[in-house]
């Protein structure tokens, strides 16, 4: 159970309980601080988080890959790019910011989308988590390490050549604002400038599993298989 419990024991004044927020940093409101829990201050957290980024270049492939994920494995699935078109739907303070930002292929800064994942990840009852789409710069990473305070445990790159990429875009016909031939054109090359450094510091920190992702998609789910498979026997997952 990830959520912070709201229901606390009457003897603990609410000044007292503002201080002991206050001084949480973020992860251990996500995390089980023993002391806090015998107060009764949080929920125990049953189990450390398993944390998977879902890497790729647009149309890759990615969330559709997730998705089989999540039926086969169980795992929370946040995709980056949805929780951002959610503020934009919602008409945060955020939304038109983030609109335009996608809308030219760049990047949503950093607090903005570690605040959205961070979010999702204290609602969720779920430890295992597919983080899709996400971190797409270096500075995306650092900052989630910084705010999160973990690392991931698995990285998945699904690695497509950009012409089956653009084809699968200009098809998915989801009404997306990016999924256009101008559009894409920027998306393809801030992936190789800015996302492409990510997946080499993850290959070279041993945790990227490559994903040669052409084929059907029950072909390529067969190469994610059993990387999770083999995480599954280990107690950690
Ligand atoms: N193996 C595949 N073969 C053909 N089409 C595919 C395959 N996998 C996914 N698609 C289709 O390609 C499109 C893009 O896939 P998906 O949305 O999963 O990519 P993505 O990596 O999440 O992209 P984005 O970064 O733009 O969100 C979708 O219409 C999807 O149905
Ligand atoms: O971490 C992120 C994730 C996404 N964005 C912006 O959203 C679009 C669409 O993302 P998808 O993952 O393809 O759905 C992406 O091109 C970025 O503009 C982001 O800024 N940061
Ligand atoms: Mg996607």
């Amino acid at each position: 159970m990830w959520r912070r419990v709201a229901s606390l024991s009457s003897s603990i004044s609410s000044s007292f309980l503002a201080q002991t927020a206050s001084r949480l940093n973020t992860w251990e409101s996500l995390t089980t601080g023993i002391a806090q829990q015998a107060k009764g201050v949080i929920a125990p957290k049953e189990k450390t988080p398993f944390i998977t980024f879902v890497l790729g270049g647009p149309g890759s492939g990615k969330g559709t890959q997730c998705i089989k994920i999540v039926e086969t494995f169980g795992f929370a699935h946040l995709s980056a790019g949805d929780l951002l078109r959610r503020e934009i739907a919602s008409k945060s303070a955020d939304g038109a910011m983030i609109l335009n930002t996608i809308k030219e292929g760049k990047i949503v800064p950093s607090q903005v989308t570690v605040k959205l994942i961070q979010k999702e990840m204290e609602l969720s009852d779920n430890h295992k988590f597919l983080i899709d789409g996400f971190p797409r710069t270096e500075e995306n990473r650092v900052s989630f390490e910084q705010i999160i305070g973990v690392e991931p445990n698995v990285v998945l790159f699904f690695d497509c050549p950009e012409e089956e990429m653009v084809k699968r875009v200009l098809n998915r016909n989801e009404g997306r604002v990016d999924d256009n031939l101008e559009t894409i054109k920027k998306r393809l090359t801030v992936f190789q400038a800015l996302s492409l450094p990510v997946i080499n510091y993850y290959s070279e920190k041993g945790k990227l599993y490559t994903i040669k992702a052409i084929g059907t998609e029950d072909e390529i789910f067969e190469q994610v298989r059993p990387i999770f498979a083999a995480f599954e026997k280990r107690p950690s997952l």
